[in-house]
C-alpha cells in the first residue's frame, strides 16, 4: 500500500520485506544515502552564495578537473556510510581505488558494497543548470567479516540489489528501485522530507525526445549518425524534439517521464564513450528496465556486461525501449 503522503523512510521500512537478504541493513544503507542527499541539496541550492562553486584543484583518476561541489559531495556519502558502519566498501568517482571499511571494532560484518557517482552533471554546476547523485548497491560476494576484494565492486549490473538518484532540479526528487518497480519522492524542504510523489514509474510506449550531444557528431561511428538523421526526419511522427542538459541523470529522469531516448556513444576519440558502468550506467540501466525501458551499449543489455576494471567506460543508449531497439538496428548495419 503506497500513498501519496508517504514519506520515503515509511516506504523504505514498509517495503524493506521485498529485499533478498532482508534484515533492516539496506533499508539502513537507503536511509542513510536519504540523508547525505539533503545536505548535498542543500549545498546546490545555495551554490555561488557560499564557496562551493569552480575547481578543486586535483583531478581524479580519470583526469577530470574535480569541482569543490564533487570533492564536498564525495566527502558527504563516503563519511555518511562510513561514520554509521553501514556498508563494508565504497567505491566512488572521486576516489580512485574502492575504499574497504574496517569498522570501529576493526571487523566489518556488513554485506553490502556502494557504487556511487557523487555529483553528476559537474559542468553545470556554476551554471544553475540541474545536477544529481546516483547510486548502486550490492551484495558482497567475498565472506562476510573479511575485507572487500575488487571482486565485489566488479559483478554485472544484473546483480544489483538497489539503485537510484537524486536529481538536484526545481525541485529535488529522490528515484530508486530494489527490483520491485520505480519510485520516486519530492523533498519538501519546508519540512526537510521527502513524499512519494512518483509511484510506480514507468517509460511511456512512445517518445519524441532525443539526447545527445550533437557536437560531437562528426566522431560518431555511421550508426548513430544514421540513427541522428532518423530521429530528425520529417516521416511519422518525426522529427522528435532534441533536448540535452549535460547532467546525465537529469536527461535521463526527463525522457523517463515524458518518453525519448538517452545516448552517450563511443566517438572515434573515445572508444568506450564517456559514462563510467559501475557508477553511472549500471544504476540507471537498473531503473530503466524496472520502468519498462531499455538500456544498451549500442549492441547489447548493459546489465550483462562482466566489469573488468572499477572506472570503465562504456557507450550507453537508454530510455523508451523501441527508441533504443530502433538506435540497435541502425548499430547493427555496420557490424
Ligand atoms: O559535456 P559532455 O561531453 O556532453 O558530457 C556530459 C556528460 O558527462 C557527465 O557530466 C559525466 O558525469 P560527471 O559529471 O559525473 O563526471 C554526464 O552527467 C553528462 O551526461
Ligand atoms: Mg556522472
Ligand atoms: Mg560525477
Amino acid at each position: 500500500m503506497s500513498n501519496l503522503n508517504q514519506s520515503l523512510g515509511e516506504f523504505i521500512i514498509e517495503n524493506q520485506n521485498e529485499f533478498k537478504y532482508s534484515s533492516g541493513e539496506l533499508s539502513r544503507l537507503i536511509n542513510s544515502i536519504r540523508l547525505a542527499a539533503k545536505m548535498v541539496n542543500h549545498k546546490v541550492n545555495k551554490a555561488g552564495l557560499v564557496d562551493i562553486v569552480g575547481k578543486a584543484g586535483d583531478t581524479n583518476i580519470q583526469g577530470e578537473d574535480q569541482q569543490k561541489l564533487d570533492v564536498y559531495a564525495n566527502d558527504v556519502f563516503v563519511n555518511g556510510l562510513v561514520n554509521r558502519e553501514i556498508v563494508c566498501g565504497i567505491a566512488s568517482e572521486e576516489e580512485d581505488d574502492f575504499l574497504s571499511i574496517k569498522g570501529r571494532k576493526g571487523k566489518n560484518e556488513n554485506k553490502y558494497v556502494v557504487l556511487i557517482d557523487p555529483l553528476d552533471g559537474s559542468s553545470n554546476i556554476d551554471v544553475n543548470v540541474s545536477v544529481g547523485t546516483i547510486f548502486s548497491i550490492y551484495h558482497r560476494i567475498s565472506e562476510v567479516g573479511t575485507p572487500v576484494q575488487l571482486e565485489d565492486f566488479l559483478q554485472p549490473g544484473n546483480k544489483q540489489v538497489a539503485a537510484g538518484y537524486i536529481v538536484y532540479g526545481t525541485s529535488t526528487i529522490f528515484v530508486y528501485t530494489t527490483g520491485h518497480g520505480v519510485n520516486g519522492f519530492t523533498l519538501n524542504p519546508a519540512i526537510g522530507t521527502y513524499y512519494l510523489s512518483h509511484p510506480n514509474i514507468t517509460f511511456p510506449d512512445k517518445g519524441n525526445i532525443y539526447s545527445v550531444n550533437e557536437g560531437n557528431y562528426v566522431h560518431f561511428p555511421q550508426g548513430v549518425k544514421d540513427y541522428i538523421k532518423y530521429c530528425q526526419k520529417e516521416e511519422e511522427d518525426r522529427p522528435y524534439t532534441s533536448r540535452y542538459i549535460g547532467s546525465m541523470v537529469s536527461d535521463f529522469h526527463r525522457n523517463m517521464l515524458k518518453g525519448g531516448i538517452y545516448f552517450y556513444p563511443q566517438t572515434s576519440q573515445s572508444p568506450n564513450g564517456k559514462l563510467r558502468l559501475l557508477y553511472e550506467c549500471n544504476p540507471l540501466a537498473f531503473i530503466a528496465e524496472q520502468a519498462g525501458g531499455k538500456a544498451s551499449d549500442g549492441f547489447g543489455r548493459i546489465l550483462d556486461i562482466k566489469p573488468t576494471e572499477l572506472h570503465q567506460r562504456v557507450p550507453f543508449f537508454s530510455g523508451v525501449k523501441s527508441m533504443v531497439e530502433k538506435a540497435e538496428e541502425f548499430m547493427a548495419h555496420y557490424t
